[in-house]
């Protein structure tokens, strides 16, 4: 079975596209969606950002992600801890869904592909791309957030022109109307190459 992956700046569109593959009938993994469960499940997570960030990063059991992120994004070195407490649970949790599927291709959505190697493991790449005053505007729109704190998100995550250079596909999520098209085109490369392989 093929595995894509799929990623996007902040505010790119990501899972707006994501949601695209699956209206086709595409299974999709959302790895922000499995990070954010598994932090509120899992009690060995809990305890390991708690030694990394301290008691304030839960409350009643439930991590307290504003706080979480006013650390993290500011600070690279604990980014990374983070990452390396989160990532390699997704990772086993992601395999476990992927044996449970029989479709042609999957989706993997993450937040981080290509910065940290992780799109080796796929077959194929998407990004996501939008002009980053189009995708901070969104944001603004979307989320209880400031300019600040969005950029400091960006500053953590690669420039879109350094991802297009490692992407097989690149979609670029200005018109709805336009990305729609570029999905159904994907979707029948993918499929065909599905059917070749
Ligand atoms: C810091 C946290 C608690 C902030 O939670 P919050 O609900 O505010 O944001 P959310 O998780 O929905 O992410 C929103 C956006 O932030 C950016 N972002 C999130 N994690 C990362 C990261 N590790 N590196 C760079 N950007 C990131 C992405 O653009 C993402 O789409 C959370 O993002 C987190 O735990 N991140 C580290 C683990 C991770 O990488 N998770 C995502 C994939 S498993
Ligand atoms: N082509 C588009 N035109 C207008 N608005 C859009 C478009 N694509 C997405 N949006 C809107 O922009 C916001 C961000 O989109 P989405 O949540 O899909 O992005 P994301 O990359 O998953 O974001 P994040 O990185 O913050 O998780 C949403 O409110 C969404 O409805």
């Amino acid at each position: 079975m093929i595995k894509v992956g799929l990623t996007g700046g902040i505010g790119s569109g990501k899972t707006t596209i994501s949601n695209m593959f699956k209206e086709l009938g595409v299974p999709v993994y959302i790895a922000d969606d499995a990070g954010k469960e598994l932090m509120n499940t899992s009690a060995e997570i809990r305890q390991k950002i708690i030694q990394l960030l301290g008691e304030e990063s839960y409350q009643n059991d439930q991590p307290n992600r504003p706080f979480i992120a006013s650390k993290v994004f500011q600070d690279k070195n604990l980014l990374e801890k983070l990452n390396a407490i989160i990532h390699p649970a997704v990772a086993q949790h992601f395999r476990e869904w992927f044996a449970a599927q029989s479709s042609a291709y999957i989706v993997y959505e993450a937040a981080i592909l290509f910065e940290k190697g992780s799109y080796k493991d796929f077959d194929y790449s998407i990004l996501v791309t939008a002009p980053k005053e189009t995708r901070i505007q969104r944001v603004l729109k979307r989320d209880h957030t400031s300019r600040e704190q969005i950029e400091a998100r960006m500053n953590n995550q690669w420039s879109d022109e350094k991802k297009e250079k490692l992407a097989d596909f690149v979609i670029k999520n200005e018109e709805i109307e336009e990305s729609k098209k570029q999905v159904i085109h994907l979707n029948e490369i993918i499929l065909k190459s599905a059917k070749n392989s």
